[in-house]
């Protein structure tokens, strides 16, 4: 039987495992050198993924001018990890459906087909491959009794020879850095140069390829597994590439080079006692000079990366613990009906509805607006867009399903989120008796509050009349024309309290509101929806007190604007987060205790 070309490495395996177990070993060996084979190409092209959707990452533009709370940290970690979402639907084929799920993930990261396989060479005649097999599981599990008494039977052998045994699994770095080593041990300092410089670049190759954002939690393991040379655990592999250079530095004479090598050990280990000690002797040398002590460029980067990302790591753990108080015993209807209608509202395609949300789904959103609202989010970096007399905090979409990503937010409000603006635009289709498919295109949680020295006695607007998709004309007409959204069909805006002064919404029936056709008091869970061109001017009144939250849904007929954060959204609440993207993650201690209960 063949291993055909559109199998994943998954059902290779499973194959491999089966032919096994039917004695089958030809098959064995066939089915599991494909399953690895796959697999490595699997993870080449994930690793391609991450670095270019790192790159991209780092190019873009940010949502967000201002970088608050490092949250620009943030938006690139999910620009990136939704790049790499989408680089694997794109490479379907090599990522199949997908999934390779986790377990299966960990069965490959733990080399289990070595398991197998080695017993299959051995069966097949082929006792070098078989040692090797050996040999490459052992260097991952070290302990493993079975396999070491396999080992050693296997090298007792006469066609083995032990110096040709080879980890099938290791990194290029791994040979670079032992052959330096031992060119070092040689005083072949010219090779044990070119080895270690190039080891140091590889292992920072390969560092790069495992680290991105989501790894903070498992940088640790990262390390041990990347810092395993055949087993032995280095824990300071990337920092003893420095100790050997500066004394291959020096006895090639070049002392500016040693001293470079120096001055990046010490940057892992300030109070290294012998570092320290041959700083002094470099420096008492005559050829010396002051700017000798330079750490290299790629140990700088490092370091300062490794600093910060403890820092963000020890926030998260420290500042994300709490609890919100949510318990309410009140639990209003969840029915919704129309009160106010085009007659009452005086115009026409607009309608106001009550009970939308309850009064627990109203203050839980409000609870997540007020913990994670970012000053102005959602309006290109202006803070008080409408009104410098108050203060405006949002949250959009996106921005609540990438801290359901860092596990800042519970995903049940993501799905609460979702859930109350769909009943929105269910109702809002079903009233204006829509055809075509109404698309979201924006949405966006708001709360506007009157800064504490404001005038009680505002006359002003918190947003002043507009459309919301054109430009309104002196001669009074609204001009559909770009910077205007034009693309907007709908609006719907769902309010989520009552708690503050003034904030009421007005239909106008010109721009400088003197001809007012009607008045929305908002209240939790009512929706004032309208369609969004020049027919519905609209505006909201000076909030002179408190904090007027709600939430604003733009929605369009045109799917080229459709929201797609929104079925990413649905994606990450189906899915569940795909941590076997970032293999050997566990960042579930990052889990917040909110609660919506
Ligand atoms: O908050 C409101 O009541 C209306 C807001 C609005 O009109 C808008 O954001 O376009
Ligand atoms: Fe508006």
């Amino acid at each position: 039987k063949q291993a055909n070309d559109t199998e994943t490495c998954v059902q290779l395996y499973e194959k491999g495992v089966e032919a096994y177990l039917e004695n089958r070993f030809i098959d064995c060996v066939d089915y599991f050198e494909k399953a690895l084979e796959k697999y490595r190409s699997y993870t080449k092209k994930l690793q391609n993924c991450r670095l270019q959707c790192k790159y991209e990452a780092e190019l873009s533009e940010p949502l967000y001018p201002v970088d608050i709370e490092n949250l620009l940290f943030y938006e690139k970690a999910i620009r990136q990890t939704l790049c790499i979402v989408k680089c694997k639907k794109e490479n379907s084929e090599i990522f199949g459906n997908f999934n390779i799920n986790q377990e299966m993930e960990k069965l490959f990261e733990d080399q289990k087909p070595y398991e197998y396989l080695h017993i299959c060479y051995f069966q097949t005649g082929d006792v070098m491959k078989a040692a090797s097999s050996a040999f490459t599981y052992l260097v991952s599990h070290s302990e493993d009794k079975v396999m070491q008494s396999n080992l050693k039977h296997y090298s007792s052998l006469k066609d083995v020879n032990m110096k040709e045994i080879v980890n099938f699994e290791a990194n290029d770095y791994v040979y670079l850095y032992v052959h330096g080593a031992d060119a070092y041990e040689r005083k072949d300092w010219k090779t044990a140069e070119t080895n270690m410089e190039e080891s140091l670049g590889a292992y920072l190759q390969t560092e790069e390829e495992y680290h991105f954002a989501f790894c903070l939690k498992c940088k640790q393991k990262c390390k041990k597994r990347l810092g395993s040379l055949n087993g032995e655990i280095h824990e300071d592999l990337l920092p003893s590439h420095y100790h050997y250079l500066q004394f291959i530095y020096f006895k090639m004479g070049n002392l500016r080079k040693a001293c470079q090598a120096v001055a990046s050990y010490l940057l892992f280990f300030p109070d290294d006692d012998v570092m320290l000690s041959n700083m002094k002797f470099y420096s008492a040398l005559p050829k010396f000079q002051d700017d000798y002590f330079q750490p290299r460029e790629e140990a700088i980067r490092y370091v300062q990366r490794e600093h910060y990302e403890t820092r963000i790591l020890k926030f998260i753990n420290t500042e994300f613990k709490f609890k919100l108080s949510t318990q309410d015993s009140y639990e209003a209807k969840p029915n919704f009906r129309v009160i106010m209608t085009e007659k009452q509202l005086q115009g026409p395609k607009r309608f106001v509805s009550d009970g939308l949300a309850t009064t627990k789904e109203c203050r839980s959103l409000i609870d997540v607006a007020k913990m994670f609202a970012v000053l102005g989010d959602g309006y290109k970096g202006k803070k008080s867009p409408h009104s410098i007399l108050e203060k405006f905090e949002g949250i959009t979409l996106s921005r609540a399903l990438f801290l359901v990503y860092f596990r800042l937010l519970s995903p049940k409000y993501l799905e609460l989120y979702l859930k109350v603006t769909e009943k929105v635009r269910k109702h809002v289709q079903e009233y204006f008796k829509i055809k075509e498919t109404l698309y979201f295109s924006y949405t966006q949680l708001v709360c506007r509050s009157a800064l504490p020295d404001s005038p009680k006695n505002r006359t002003d607007f918190s947003h002043e009349v507009h459309a919301d998709n054109c430009n309104i004309l002196e001669n009074g007409m609204c001009e559909k024309q770009p910077p205007a959204y034009i693309w907007r069909d709908y609006s719907a805006i769902l309010y989520l309290n009552n708690a503050f002064e003034g904030g009421e919404f007005i239909f106008s029936k010109d721009r400088t509101a003197k001809q007012i056709q009607s008045i929305v008091v908002p209240k939790c869970g009512r929706l004032v929806a309208f369609s969004s061109g020049g027919e519905n001017l609209h505006g909201v009144k000076a909030v002179t007190k408190g904090s007027r939250c709600a939430i604003g849904i733009w929605f369009t007929h045109d799917s080229k604007y459709a929201d797609e954060d929104r079925s990413v959204a649905y994606h990450v609440l189906e899915n569940g987060i795909n941590f076997h993207l970032f293999s050997s993650i566990d960042i579930s201690s990052l889990k917040t205790d909110i609660n919506l209960n």
